[in-house]
């Protein structure tokens, strides 16, 4: 049976077809920097261990586009991988908010799509897209069934007194108002992962997501207890284009005092801020290069960026009462040393201390970059949300 799996973040979107249930990957690809300059659509074909790819420029304006053009890679050319649509057994969505409603892999319906639409203004660089896919897929893979699986899901056991705000209770009950949490099936798989890689019982991790999006998760025994992005995906770190946390006066002092507008304000701290505000770029790997270039701006976003994970991991160390170990993963984490090496500087206190050596060399699997004197494993695990996915929709998809 097959299982195409699609991961569409805010910058990209990400797929991988899978045979199960052996769990081979037979394509996987990339769409990047979607949206802005220097767009690409990376496509590679698995065959008997032997891997081949290919790369199309080209601006991808936006996700429904990149999705298309896919599907046309993985149906027709050279690098085909599916002989007619109907061998797609089901399709494995990425939905960021899932709101309260939805605890595992679910099976698409209308009801199911109103949901996810209902969630679009509380996640509205992700959502919207999620459903767009959703659409594309219904009418490419008419036979297949559609099953969502949702970032928001592995949070679920966080406990009231971290998922709760300081607000009456009757926004809690009555509007949902409470910390959701996200990057869920990310968190959930590299800390699986740390853990058999401890190989104790009983472990104490901080998981430290860094793409476009970024949040960090305290997980105790494997389960999340606390994470940095809340009722949206919008909270916490510093991102590529969102402030991450901002006291909420200023929002206030913007409508007041500057006449801004709802969707002014949604604009400015979803699109407009992070690096693309401080630094201006919202893609690390351009802010490397402007730091190189000596660029102030780009300088000065680094180290905000970096502050905040090191604020977060001081945070969690108190929530955990300690850690075991630290993974970085995603886009930044796993491909940035000079973040990880800026983040773990000066927390030696905490038993937090990198090999320099194996941090600057580090390419590729699950590696521990600690030295051999930190009392904290720092572990760079590439995430892989799209086998999550496949996983977890395997159980639904027959
Ligand atoms: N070699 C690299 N060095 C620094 N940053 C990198 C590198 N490769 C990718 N990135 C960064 O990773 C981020 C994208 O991460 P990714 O996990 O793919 O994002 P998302 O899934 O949220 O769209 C971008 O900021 C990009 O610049
Ligand atoms: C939830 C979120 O921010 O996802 P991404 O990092 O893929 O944009
Ligand atoms: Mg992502």
């Amino acid at each position: 049976m097959n299982i195409l799996v699609i991961n569409s973040g805010s910058s990209s979107l990400k797929y991988q077809l899978f045979k199960m249930p052996e769990k081979a990957p037979v394509c996987s690809g990339l769409a990047e920097r979607i949206g802005i300059e220097g767009s690409f659509i990376k496509h590679t074909v698995y065959n008997k261990g032997e891997k081949q790819s290919i790369e199309a420029p080209g601006f991808v304006a936006d996700h429904g586009e990149a999705l298309k053009q896919v599907l046309a890679l993985l149906t027709e050319g050279d690098y085909a991988v599916i002989a007619s649509p109907d061998d797609i057994a089901a399709v494995g969505h990425r939905v960021v908010h899932g709101g309260e409603h939805f605890s595992g892999p679910t099976i698409i319906t209308e009801e199911v799509k109103h949901q996810i639409k209902k969630l679009f203004s509380l996640a509205p660089l992700h959502n919207p897209v999620n459903y767009k896919c959703i659409e594309v897929a219904e009418q490419t893979f008419v036979n297949a069934k559609q099953i969502a699986v949702f970032d928001t899901a592995f949070h679920q056991t966080i406990p009231e007194q971290a998922y709760r705000y300081a607000i009456p209770e009757s926004y809690y009950k009555e509007d949902g108002i409470r910390v959701y949490g996200f990057h869920g099936t990310s968190h959930k798989y590299v800390s699986e992962q740390a853990v058999n890689w401890l190989g104790q019982k009983e472990s104490k991790i901080i998981s430290v997501h860094l793409g476009n999006g970024c949040s960090i998760t305290a997980i105790k025994n494997g389960k999340s207890v606390d994470t940095s992005m809340g009722f949206g995906p919008l909270s916490g770190l510093m991102m590529g284009t969102r402030s991450g946390d901002i006291d909420p006066s200023v929002i206030f002092h913007l409508m007041e005092h500057s006449g801004y507008t709802l969707s002014q304000l949604s604009t400015l701290v979803n699109k407009q801020s992070g690096l693309l505000g401080v630094g201006g770029s919202s893609d690390m790997r351009d802010i490397r290069k402007m730091v190189n270039e000596g660029e102030k701006a780009a300088v000065l976003a680094i180290k905000l960026y970096a502050y905040r994970i090191k604020k977060f991991i001081g945070a969690y160390a108190a929530v955990l009462n300690g850690i075991d170990a630290i993974v970085f993963t995603a886009g930044v984490g796993e491909n940035d040393s000079q973040m990880r090496e800026a983040v773990c500087s000066e927390l030696e206190y905490l038993g937090i201390e990198l090999d320099q050596e194996l941090n600057a060399t580090y390419k590729g699997e699950l590696k521990e970059i600690s030295a051999v004197t930190a009392k904290v494993k720092i572990l760079v695990i590439p995430t892989n949300e799209e086998y999550e996915i496949a996983h977890q929709c395997f159980g639904l998809a027959g």
